[in-house]
């Protein structure tokens, strides 16, 4: 399987480059030359299938002959022995037509951690195999460090750096990748939003000597692998509610598109998906620019779901290189304006086809609040605000003709302040967190200048000693 970047003017790649490399040479973000396709008769096959068995066959296409056969599947059987739940990612049923899926059984509570426990392993492999070593990058809004952070920590080859926004996370999402021992984990705090942190990894890919003399890697969903992953339980749901015989839509949190894209990405390899719903929270640009055809940045603020809390969606650009045609001229262009002016409109026929497949919702801070002790007093079942956003949106899309599911994201423990305001329930986290917040905490505050975090990471990259 080769790689090609949406803005169309780097090389394209084999998986293990496309894996290593994160952010394509001209700022682009890889996708697959060609989607795989899987047929009914594939998809019914994974019926009775556990979660990696499946995970096998729909990652398998991407990965091509570059990793073992054996290789590959024992680091997925390895990646989804750390969650906690049997089913990896299981479905709850909430409605008579509606479902919720459980992402959140991972180490650190987040769905992140579905990729990034397979990603951490891919990468080593390759590292070992190359003998090479590399510099790992990421900007979080809450979920991606911790999930980076815990499956990167103590891995030989890598040492991994981790920019969030200070006093913007909720204190487990601090705590969990503040409060790592190890001697390759770097927790930033960075003077700014998450938009910040982001801008920041995208401009360290971009400065190309920094790139070079450290081997920058990235593991926020820029990343090709960080996608293919979060395509599987697409596949894993939709065959348990009776895929391939029926179609099914999902519901999506969204924040940076990843999630939801892999979802489209499904639905691209064959898999009957109806309607692909973005749920956003009070920062709605990607529902403004469905209903008005113009992407267009406003200031973000900060609600009690603040991993949603972001205005430059990266992965959108892989959705308008899609809707596109894969026009990368007309995606170089589209991002050249949101850089200088702050947004940028979408073609009709761009609009046109993204409507085909998706549409959008947002959920008020009164409203998650009210979805969330709503749920409790009725199904005596507990969700944080994300997954209520995304409950907010669905209870609004749902249709006889297809079941719904909606994506529950993170553990309602990870946002405790935001939970028992809402319905009165503290809620416990898990046995292996209990301590969390005695653990001491190890971070460095830097401000939102290029030049003072890549100073501070090649004082310290083992890569560019
Ligand atoms: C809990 C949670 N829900 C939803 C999202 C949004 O996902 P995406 O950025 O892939 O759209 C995130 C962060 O990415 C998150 O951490
Ligand atoms: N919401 C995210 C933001 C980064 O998203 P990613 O999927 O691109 O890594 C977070 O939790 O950090």
């Amino acid at each position: 399987m080769e790689y090609i970047s949406t803005r169309g003017e780097a090389p394209s790649l084999g998986f293990s480059d496309a894996l290593l490399a994160g952010l394509a040479r001209d700022g682009g973000l890889y996708v697959p030359r060609e989607w795989p396709q899987f047929s009914s008769r594939d998809i019914r096959a994974m019926r009775g299938e556990s979660y990696a068995e499946i995970a096998f066959r729909v990652i398998s296409p991407f990965v091509g002959d570059e990793i073992a056969p054996d290789a590959l599947r024992a680091m997925i059987d390895e990646a989804y022995a750390t969650f906690r739940h049997p089913a990896v990612a299981p479905l709850v049923q909430t409605g008579a037509n509606s479902f919720v899926l459980e992402l959140f059984h991972g180490p650190t509570l987040a769905f992140k951690d579905v990729a990034m426990q397979l990603l951490a392993r891919l990468m080593d492999h390759v590292l070992s195999e190359r003998d090479e070593r590399a510099t790992i990058v990421g900007a979080t809004s809450g979920d991606t460090g911790g999930a980076a952070i815990d499956a990167f920590a103590g891995r030989e080859r890598a040492d991994i750096f981790i920019l969030f926004p200070e006093g913007r996370v909720s204190q487990v999402q601090q705590r969990q990748m503040t409060t790592s021992q190890s001697a390759n984990v770097h927790a930033l705090a960075v003077k700014g939003n998450f938009d910040d942190c982001q801008d920041l990894i995208k401009a360290m890919f971009g400065h190309g000597a920094f790139r070079d003399r450290v081997r920058l890697s990235g593991v926020n969903s820029i990343n090709w692998a960080r996608i293919m992953a979060q395509i599987v339980y697409y596949f894993s749901a939709a065959v348990s509610l009776g895929a391939p015989s029926r179609k099914i839509s999902f519901t999506v949190p969204t924040g940076n598109f990843g999630d939801i894209f892999a979802g489209y990405g499904a639905k691209r390899m064959g898999l009957p998906v109806s309607r692909l719903v973005i749920a956003t929270n009070e920062n709605d640009i990607l529902a403004r620019t469905l209903r008005s055809g113009r992407y267009e940045t406003r200031g973000v603020s900060a609600t009690t779901s603040p991993s949603m809390d972001i205005q430059i969606s990266s992965n959108f650009e892989r959705l308008l290189f899609e809707a596109s045609d894969r026009d990368s001229a007309a995606v170089r262009a589209a991002m050249g304006q949101l850089r200088q002016s702050g947004g940028f409109d979408l073609a009709p026929a761009t609009l046109k086809s993204i409507k085909r497949e998706f549409s959008a919702g947002r959920a008020s801070e009164k409203q998650v609040k009210a979805k969330i002790a709503e749920v409790h007093a009725d199904l005596d079942y507990v969700v944080d605000p994300h997954t209520a956003v995304a409950l907010c949106v669905a209870a609004k899309s749902v249709r006889k003709s297809a079941p719904m599911v909606a994506l529950s994201t993170a553990h309602p423990a990870k946002f405790p302040d935001a939970v028992k305001s809402a319905c009165a329930i503290d809620p416990a986290l898990p046995a292996c967190l209990t301590d969390l917040m005695q653990r001491e905490e190890r971070f460095d505050v830097l401000p939102a200048d290029q030049g003072r975090v890549e100073a501070h990471i090649l004082a310290r990259a083992r890569a560019a000693q």
